[in-house]
């Protein structure tokens, strides 16, 4: 396996997942409903969820070079018979916003150790926001890249994407009473800038776009009743602290980079925490009690 093998393989599937964004979006009409099964993490798909999840399968495992498909969405991990690239994939992000007809996402990880792998063996990663128009942010070699989407073509808006250094935007995932008193700490610190403001839309992809784009902070914390939060390591908060931190950014699960959890399950969770590197730095002060 050679490094321009595995540049192939990761361009491969990048432009599969942008080329297949648009049919994934036109897709949804029809398939709000509920699936009637539960995914792995105990969660009631959407038939959005099972379909999305079945057209990337089948066109990510057709590439060359592409040696695992796992999704949040299927137990096992599909086995793609090479070598060379590993990828995860949440394939609808905020897939609870069917109903309302509010934004979502697709996350995708794409490493270069058999999965579960842990954040620091990604070689890209990326996300599409099914906003009013649909984008791509995507993050390889250190350096972040924002497109516009349109019938299968990916169209650069931006290179070098950097989270702007004043810092504008907050939103946190869990129900308020379950959070710990200490992260409750960190978010009236938050809220007491008069700079800032709440932005929150339950899905991650939307809340994350937001803070790439306007600076600031997103989390989804440890719970009280759920001590490692809810977004699953490998399909959600790697991609993300991947892309946040190439962006300039950082990522935490409270004590260190996510990017350095170790990974000991497929679909385990980790608390998530991704922004500005000073709002970072400071969450994690005041999580250590100091
Ligand atoms: O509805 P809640 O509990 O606030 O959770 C919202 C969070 O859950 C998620 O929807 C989980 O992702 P999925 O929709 O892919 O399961 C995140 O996008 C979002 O940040
Ligand atoms: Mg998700
Ligand atoms: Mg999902």
């Amino acid at each position: 396996m050679t490094d321009s093998d595995i540049d192939a393989a990761v361009e491969q599937v990048a432009s599969t997942i942008a080329r297949s964004a648009t049919e994934i979006r036109q897709g949804l009409v029809g398939r709000r409903g509920k699936a009637d099964v539960e995914n792995p993490s105990g969660e009631v798909q959407a038939e959005a969820d099972v379909w999305a999840d079945e057209l990337l399968a089948d066109r990510l495992t057709a590439i060359d070079g592409v040696a695992q498909y796992a999704s949040e969405e299927r137990s096992e991990i599909i086995d793609g018979g090479d070598e060379q690239v590993y990828v995860a994939v949440d394939p609808l992000d905020g897939s609870s916003n069917l109903k309302s007809n509010n934004t979502m996402g697709t996350v995708f990880g794409i490493y270069d150790e058999p999965l579960p792998a842990p954040g620091t063996a990604l070689v890209a990663s990326g996300w599409i926001l099914y906003g009013p128009i649909t984008t791509m942010a995507y993050a390889r070699d250190g350096s972040v890249t924002k497109y516009e989407l349109t019938g299968g073509e990916r169209t650069v808006v931006e290179e070098d994407v950097t989270l702007p250094d004043d810092p504008l935007v907050y939103g946190f995932g869990g129900r308020v009473p379950h959070w710990h008193d200490d992260f409750h700490e960190f978010v009236r610190e938050v809220e007491s800038n008069p700079d800032h403001k709440l932005r929150y839309g339950g899905a991650m992809i939307g809340d994350v776009n937001q803070v790439l784009t306007y600076g600031g902070v997103f989390a989804y914390p440890a719970l009280e009743d759920s001590p490692r939060g809810k977004l699953r390591l490998q399909f959600e908060c790697n991609p993300i602290a991947y892309l946040v931190e190439a962006a300039g950014g950082r990522s935490s699960d409270g004590a260190q980079s996510i990017l350095e959890v170790e990974p000991t399950d497929l679909h385990q969770r980790a608390p998530l925490h991704v922004g500005n590197t000073e709002l970072i730095d400071r969450l994690e002060t005041v999580l250590a009690g100091e």
